[in-house]
């Protein structure tokens, strides 16, 4: 009945090739003990071959033959393979079935499978060129950052005899499909198809030395091929005895592994079940592949109350089984794999009645069968937990049985084990299934069913099982390498160290190469005779050096850095140094929010307030996340939400006819800190409001003496004895949100009518500001590219926006008036809109025409620089450099 072997040799680089030591090992056929042909025996000089052609195979032409071939190219190769085992179906399943006595039946459907695993990672390999250059969403601007997905290199795949040919391709085709070259090392006790597929890649051209294979025993062919220094990765798959031999050689060299290893998992079949159904579902999970399945479900957990009933079913459906060789028509269980397992299996059935057991059905060799490594499907019960049938992977048709009288002990029985590979629940109550199913301390769970395995799905175990996963997606991963690239994308110098070039410009200013000012502090007709600027802030930000750097070079006025010892807000700081800036006898004080231009680690920024109590800068009122961006640049993660930093706006200036963000002083603000510091202690006047709605009517109820004391409505200060302060708790978790949408910025304009009416104020500072449309941008506004911004949301139609908005990446729509300074990048200006004086216009990159710079007709660019990569189709008003 069996099929004649082939006489085949080592497989490397492509070709056959005799063992360098000439051995050979005897292939016994376990059904009938004879010895039917030969294996050759690979030793480690065999393996350093082997590794030599992997090597070369992924170097040669730079690799691009193979390993950075498309995905496209290598899926061709593994099509052609998976054709070809499917053409040579039939006698791939004799030489299988010959080989490891699995019935033949078994062996066509694992032929199959095998095929099917080709194709799998076909189409993964070809999806892999789509998923390469994945971008990761970065925090700062002048970068980008994107994912390449690479072979991790020479792979050594080991594998066991159960399933020959199907385990040693659940590696092959992932690694191959992923770019690896792969030297497969099979057991010693079943090797032949494994050769098999050695010469169909042969026949179909596949590059030599992307797979070698190689046959011999675990110590002389497995375990050089472990520790070789040029073998970039080890997936094994077989005893955990073996595995954990393999995870400390490869330890040695910090070498990467996978390990696919034994189990002893738990079938758990409750009350509810339809008997027949469950009795078959629990012998297929044990006696399947002649009971060799390492996720075989070979302890029985059956309810008590039904105990009796499916015992006697399991008996009546065990005696059904067609024990025989597996060429007969209908056979369902054939030979063990060798003499070794033979007697291993008739020790475990022996030790465990010994410790008092009862073999309820089997538990020897079958009398009809005289040759051949054959035992009967066995049934044991009286079991204790501590025996070692309980215990240990018997890796034969052997099914030990313990019962369960709640769902608690269920699965406590089914976790009491060092393994966690397979596991499975069978009831018709599937609420409890799924309950029972995450209890399960196992990698793969079946319900209502066992062993049915999936090359899509994922397979692996916990515990002593092993770790990692084969198949699906995650057996592709299994042989990939991520590689991150991140590009520094903007035209400004890192700026960290000093420029030697004193003709280097540190930093460039927002003017390029027009002498105008940074920002209305410094130009006309705002301030005409500054003596001094005094900066004072916490951190040592780059930020910030390059802003005193660049204010210092613009203003040719003296800028002194007052570092603070702890942080005190804006009005503190001012306090802090007042004995300093004092010294001058200013006539008047201009505060600007001095710490404005650093991008603040902000957990740091938080904790460091909270301990010092710092005041101005974090006295917060509750504001959305719409209205928070008016404070400053809020960057979220786009998965977690989580807030990752917020940067204050270094554009937080005035105009010369909206006052914000800049706040005049005498030095009657001292008297005033003065007394807010006071209250602060005494906590008298200090207000603590929850929401932001709260804080609206508290505003109603203003002292008239008192004002608000925040980041951005300091003005009303100037002149006032004493100053009112807000803190919510919650204005943390309300920036949190990632996407900002302006119209809520309506909430804060009403706000900020009633508090403070005049800094809106245009012209003379005395009448109400216009404002035109839904909304208005606050001055200051920075539109970061992760806010939501689209036609709804966005900035609205007769919109104003105020001086130094940056606008990113964003829609304007029509008629929408931008004023001077502004920042536009990456945005679309609708129709009739105007940008302002002194305004940078950009694009940069490779953005697509949605993102670039489109000015759309009539627009009115008013001297304005306008970068590259833009579309130009406007009313020119003065000046345009291009
Ligand atoms: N988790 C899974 O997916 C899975 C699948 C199939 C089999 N198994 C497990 O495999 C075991 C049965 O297979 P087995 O008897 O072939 O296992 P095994 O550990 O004896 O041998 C597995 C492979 O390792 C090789 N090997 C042995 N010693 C080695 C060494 N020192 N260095 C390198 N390689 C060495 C063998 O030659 C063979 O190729 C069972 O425990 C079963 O549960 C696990
Ligand atoms: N059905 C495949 C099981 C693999 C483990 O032995």
């Amino acid at each position: 009945m069996a099929t004649p072997i082939p006489s085949r040799q080592l497989f490397i680089n492509g070709e056959w090739r005799e063992p360098v030591l000439k051995k050979r090992i005897p292939i016994i056929n376990p059904a009938t003990e004879e010895t039917i042909g030969d294996i050759p025996a690979a030793t480690a000089e065999d393996v350093e071959l082997a590794v030599d052609a992997a090597r070369k195979a992924l170097a040669r032409n730079k690799g691009k033959d193979w390993a950075s071939a498309s995905g496209a190219v290598r899926a061709k190769c593994l099509r052609a393979i998976a054709a070809k085992v499917t053409e040579r179906k039939s006698e791939l399943a004799k030489l299988e079935s010959t080989d490891c006595g699995k019935p033949l039946e078994e062996a066509a459907w694992d032929i199959d499978d095998v095929a099917g695993c080709f194709e799998y990672y076909a189409d993964l390999a070809e999806a892999l060129d789509a998923k390469q250059k994945a971008p990761v969403s970065l925090p700062m601007e002048n970068f980008k950052s994107y994912v390449l997905r690479e072979p991790i290199g020479v792979v050594g795949l080991i594998t066991p005899w159960n399933y020959p040919m199907l385990m040693a391709v659940w590696k092959v085709a992932p690694a191959l499909a992923a770019g690896c070259a792969a030297i497969l090392k099979p057991s010693e006790l079943a090797s032949v198809t494994c050769l098999e597929l050695a010469d169909i890649c042969k026949e179909v051209g596949l590059p030599a030395g992307v797979l070698n294979i190689l046959t011999g025993l675990g110590p002389e062919a497995g375990s050089p091929l472990t520790s070789h220094p040029h073998v970039d990765k080890i997936a094994f798959t077989g005893s955990s005895v073996t595995g954990s031999k393999i995870m400390t050689a490869a330890a040695q060299m910090l070498k990467p592994v996978t390990l696919e290893l034994g189990g002893k998992s738990p079938i758990v079949v409750f009350e509810d079940v339809d008997l027949d159904k469950a009795a078959e579902w629990t012998l297929f999970g044990c006696f399947w592949t002649n009971g060799q399945i390492c996720s075989a479900t070979s302890r029985l957990i059956v309810h008590e109350s039904i105990e009796a009933e499916f015992l006697d079913k399991l008996v009546k459906w065990a005696k059904n089984i067609k024990v025989s060789d597996p060429f007969e028509e209908g056979c369902r269980l054939g030979p063990l794999v060798s003499g070794g397992q033979y007697e291993k299996i008739l020790k475990f059935i022996s030790n465990a009645k010994i410790e008092g057991a009862t073999i309820l059905y089997g538990g020897a060799r079958p009398q009809h069968l005289k040759k051949g490594f054959f035992v009967e499907p066995t049934i044991i019960t009286d079991i204790t937990t501590s025996m070692e049938i309980w215990r240990e992977e018997v890796f034969g048709p052997v099914l030990c049985v313990k019962t369960f009288s709640t769902e608690d002990e269920a699965i406590e029985l089914a976790n009491d084990t060092h393994y966690g590979l397979g596991a499975a629940v069978i009831s018709n109550d599937l609420e409890r299934c799924d309950r029972v199913s995450k209890s399960f301390q196992a990698g793969v769970v079946w319900i209502n069913c066992s062993q049915p395995c999936f090359c899509q799905a994922p397979w692996g175990g916990k515990k002593r099982s092993g770790f990692g996963r084969e198949l699906g997606e995650w057996g592709l991963d299994n042989y990939l390498s991520v590689k991150q690239v991140t590009q520094y994308v903007s035209d400004e110098p890192w700026g960290w160290y000093q420029s030697p070039s004193k003709l280097y410009p540190i930093p460039a200013p927002l003017s390029l190469n027009i002498p105008k000012p940074l920002f209305p502090l410094a130009g006309e007709p705002m301030i005409p005779n500054l003596a001094q600027i005094y900066l004072v802030g916490f951190y040592e930000e780059r930020e910030f050096a390059l802003y005193v750097s660049s204010i210092s070079n613009e203003l040719k006025v003296p800028v002194r850095y007052l570092r603070e010892d702890k942080p005190h807000g804006s009005a503190g700081a001012l306090y802090n140094f007042r004995d300093l800036i004092m010294e001058d006898s200013p006539s008047h004080i201009f505060l600007l929010n001095c710490d404005v231009c650093c991008s603040f680690p902000l957990p740091e920024m938080l904790d460091a307030h909270k301990r010092y109590g710092g005041m101005g800068t974090i006295l917060v009122i509750r504001v959305s996340a719409e209205s928070a961006s008016q404070f400053g640049e809020l960057v979220a993660d786009p998965v977690t939400n989580e807030l990752l930093h917020y940067t204050e706006k270094p554009e937080t200036f005035v105009s010369d006819r909206i006052n914000c963000g800049v706040y005049v002083f005498t030095s009657d603000i001292f008297t005033a800190i003065q007394g807010v510091s006071s209250q602060l202690k005494h906590r008298e006047n200090l207000r603590r409001v929850s929401s932001f709605e709260a804080l609206q009517s508290a505003t109603r109820s203003f002292p008239t003496d008192f004002v608000r004391l925040d980041q951005d409505i300091l003005s009303p200060l100037a002149g006032k004895k004493q100053l009112y302060t807000y803190e919510t708790m919650d204005f943390w978790e309300q920036i949190k949100t990632p996407g900002m949408s302006l119209k809520c910025s309506g909430l804060y304009l009403s706000q900020f009518r009633r508090t403070s009416p005049h800094v809106l104020a245009s012209g003379d500072g005395t009448k109400n500001a216009t404002i035109i449309g839904d909304v208005y941008v606050h001055p200051s506004a920075k539109l970061h590219p992760t806010a939501k911004i689209g036609p709804n949301v966005s900035i609205s139609a007769n919109a104003r926006i105020g001086a130094g908005v940056r606008l990113i990446s964003c829609i304007i729509l029509d008629g929408v008036e931008i004023m001077e300074n502004a920042v536009v990048t990456n945005a679309i200006v609708g129709w009739k809109s105007s940008i302002g004086r002194w305004s940078r216009v950009q694009a940069q990159g490779d953005y697509n025409a949605k993102l670039g710079i489109t000015i759309l007709d009539e627009v009115v660019v008013t001297n304005s620089i306008v970068l590259p990569n833009k579309t130009l189709n406007v009313s020119v008003l003065e000046e345009i450099i291009l």
